[in-house]
């Protein structure tokens, strides 16, 4: 296996940057995710490191190997990338075994190596047992670890994921994610896994690069984008954050200041250097509000919504200081809030998103 270096890479088609200088490193065996919106330069990005497109400026490493510079390109069958797409397209006249030995047959690798190596990636995916059936006689998850051993059976240095959870239902997902991560941990294998689903990201990845408009937002674990986001871009698209007008009050202290949030005075994270100022903005997340007991300091409003979800009721909150905001929290069902009625609620922590002139 070998590391993947992204550096300072753009692509741009026409006058358009799909991926607009970005930078990352993975590390020899760490399981990184691509995530962001539609059309944030996700797939553009696989497709440079594979070597279907080539960088217009920056270069990419893959190990110690220079494989993309803007003034040339390893081709991407000598990059000994794997590739798992969403459509795994396997070939239903050929068996389980014979479809993962093909790129090897074309190679003209002799059959005894070629079993061996079959029967190897077979056991890496758990799929001992398997080889003569058809593909039209295995489940969807089955089917898709096909495609997984089908591109280790090459011996790849890193194996890129596209989307590979796309097409399957709901209780499939959640499985094949167990999958997925019981494989990376039994084979260390360095994966670059691309999603516009967050729950698997999270789930699944050592690091998360977000991207927003072809630029990295933030590259962090998991932990840190959600306690921690850079802008308000992570701080809203991850977990549903609440991005809400601040002004901060005091220097930060031990990694906290204070800050006056839609008339409440709350003791929030931050990152060290933090002064006081008039405009800033801060993420909360639905565990940080909760209903103002009586007597408590908090932010008087309206309830917009209560969506009963069997359990807890998601409400959704406009508080009085600024009807544009809008709050959401869980409470236990049955919950005392109903859409139309007047409420108190109190932010107990959050985050100042980092940036901003001082005052
Ligand atoms: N060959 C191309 N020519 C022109 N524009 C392109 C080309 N490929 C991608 N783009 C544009 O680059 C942007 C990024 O596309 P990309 O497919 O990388 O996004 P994505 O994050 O993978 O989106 P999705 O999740 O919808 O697949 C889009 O605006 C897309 O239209």
């Amino acid at each position: 296996m070998a590391g993947l270096t992204i550096n300072g890479v753009t692509k741009t088609f026409g006058d358009f940057d799909a991926v607009k200088d970005v930078s990352i490193e993975v590390k020899d065996g760490e399981f990184l995710a691509v995530l962001g919106p539609s059309g944030c330069g996700k797939t553009t990005l696989l497709r440079l490191v594979a070597g279907f497109e080539n960088v217009t400026s920056g270069d990419i490493r893959i190990g110690n190997e220079i494989v993309s510079t803007a003034q040339g390109c390893v081709p991407p069958e000598k990059r000994r990338v794997g590739i798992v797409f969403q459509n795994y397209a396997l070939w239903p006249h050929m068996t389980v075994a014979e479809n993962i030995g093909y790129s090897l047959k074309v190679a003209k690798v002799d059959a005894e190596t070629r079993k061996r190596r079959v029967d190897d990636a077979m056991a890496l995916v758990d799929l001992k047992g398997f080889g003569d059936r058809r593909p039209a006689n295995l489940s969807g998850g089955q089917r898709q670890r096909v495609a997984l051993a089908r591109c280790l059976v090459a011996a790849p240095s890193l194996v890129l994921f596209d989307e590979p959870l796309a097409n399957l239902d709901v209780h499939l997902r959640a499985s094949m994610e167990d999958e997925f991560a019981a494989f990376h941990k039994r084979t260390g294998t360095t994966i670059v896994y691309i999603t516009h689903d967050q729950a698997e990201a999270m789930a699944l990845a050592d690091r998360i690069a977000v991207m927003d408009n072809g630029r990295l937002a933030q590259l962090a674990a998991p932990r840190e984008l959600y306690r921690e986001p850079a802008n308000e871009m992570v701080a809203s698209f991850i977990s549903e954050g609440m991005v809400i007008p601040a002004q901060v009050l005091s220097p930060a202290e031990s990694g906290h200041l204070k800050v006056s949030v839609l008339g409440q005075e709350v003791v929030v994270r931050c990152r060290d250097g933090e002064k006081p100022r008039h405009e800033a903005k801060v993420c909360c997340r639905a565990p940080d509000i909760s209903a103002a007991a009586p007597g408590e300091p908090g932010i008087d409003g309206t309830i917009r919504r209560a969506v009963h979800k069997g359990g807890v009721a998601r409400i959704e909150f406009a508080p009085d200081a600024d009807p544009t905001v809008t709050l959401h929290f869980e409470q236990p069902d049955p919950s005392p809030f109903e859409a139309g009625a007047k409420a108190r609620v109190r932010i107990a922590s959050g985050w100042l998103i980092p940036g901003g002139a001082s005052a």
